[in-house]
């Protein structure tokens, strides 16, 4: 059965982001109450981890489209949830840095992201694995993984937190011995950052891999060996600029699955929330394997 995008569920994640007083059921009522045959909930969630449970239920519910309202982390967990049962996931970017919303061209303006949902234009986009756990973003290994751990410990969200506690850490870091096997190759080298990329970016417009296609069944691949501090200042105007790959500061390739072995146990992150610590971290790509509401600018 085809499923009804005419009925959507809301999950609403009420701690992410900065803006504490935001009222979705008023947003809602304004910008959809008046629309004929269209049905929707609101489920907010009470702990980490709930958003996934919610999405399922939704799903097996009978809606056609479940509505991630929250940040990547929100998006990682109803994209979970919905996987394999054909329901869309759409995004309310409410979080810190919104990366794929950013990169699906969904307006950061409530009220316009709310409206794509009147007649949501939907595509399927691949979807990463990292030791068989789901990512939607980017997920990666090494410094990325270490600030998202300290990030989640700090006590307060946003950009502002974030940049404070990647400062910090960037003085106390250390690259790890790994060796990575990726199209054929096996490269014994150091990790201070291996970034897998379905999407372009992190969010906040801090483009890792500005080549990356979401729907072409590819992950490109960032390496960053070491980051003595001439090399860190390029990363970040080249996080900024989109013009890393040509910066001679980081190493690409792009590639469908890779294998990372470590001594010591490496940190991981998946769409930017801290997921664990493993010696041995295999990642694959699912082509085309979610569907998802889109925005009007997004061509691929
Ligand atoms: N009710 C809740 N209480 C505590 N934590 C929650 C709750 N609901 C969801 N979470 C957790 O909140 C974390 C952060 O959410 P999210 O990533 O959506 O926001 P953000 O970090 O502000 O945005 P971004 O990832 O775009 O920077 C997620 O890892 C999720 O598991």
């Amino acid at each position: 059965m085809t499923p009804d995008c005419r009925r959507l569920c809301f999950i609403f994640n009420p701690i992410s982001g900065t803006n504490r007083r935001f009222d979705l059921p008023g947003l809602l009522s304004r910008q959809l109450g008046n629309t004929p045959g269209l049905y929707y909930e609101v489920q907010p969630t009470h702990y980490a981890g709930h958003a996934e449970e919610l999405a399922r239920t939704a799903a097996a519910n009978g809606f056609g489209v479940v509505v991630a309202v929250g940040g990547d982390g929100t998006v990682n967990e109803v994209g979970r949830g919905l996987l394999g049962t054909g329901v869309a996931m759409g995004v309310l970017p409410r979080g810190s840095g919104n990366g794929l919303a950013r990169h699906l061209g969904i307006p950061l303006g409530m009220a316009a992201a709310v409206s794509l949902l009147r007649q949501p234009r939907v595509l399927p986009i691949d979807v990463g694995r990292l030791n068989g756990k789901p990512f939607f973003c980017t997920a990666g290994l090494g410094f990325d993984a270490h600030v998202s751990r300290c990030f989640a410990a700090a006590g307060t969200r946003g950009l502002a937190t974030y940049v404070r506690v990647a400062l910090r850490e960037y003085g106390r870091y250390r690259a790890t011995p790994v060796q990575i096997e990726v199209n054929g190759q096996l490269l014994r080298t150091t990790c201070y950052v291996l970034a897998f990329a379905n999407a372009a970016q992190y969010g906040n417009n801090a483009y890792i891999a500005p080549l990356a296609n979401i729907r072409d069944g590819l992950l490109d691949m960032c390496l960053i060996d070491e980051m003595p501090l001439s090399r860190a200042l390029r990363v970040a105007y080249g996080l900024a600029a989109g013009d890393l790959p040509t910066s001679g500061a980081a190493a690409y390739h792009t590639t469908h699955t890779v294998r990372v072995r470590s001594e010591q146990p490496l940190g991981f992150h998946l769409d930017g929330d801290f997921a664990g610590e493993a010696t041995d971290v295999s990642v694959a790509l699912e082509p085309q394997a979610l569907p998802v509401v889109v925005g009007h600018s997004f061509t691929q």
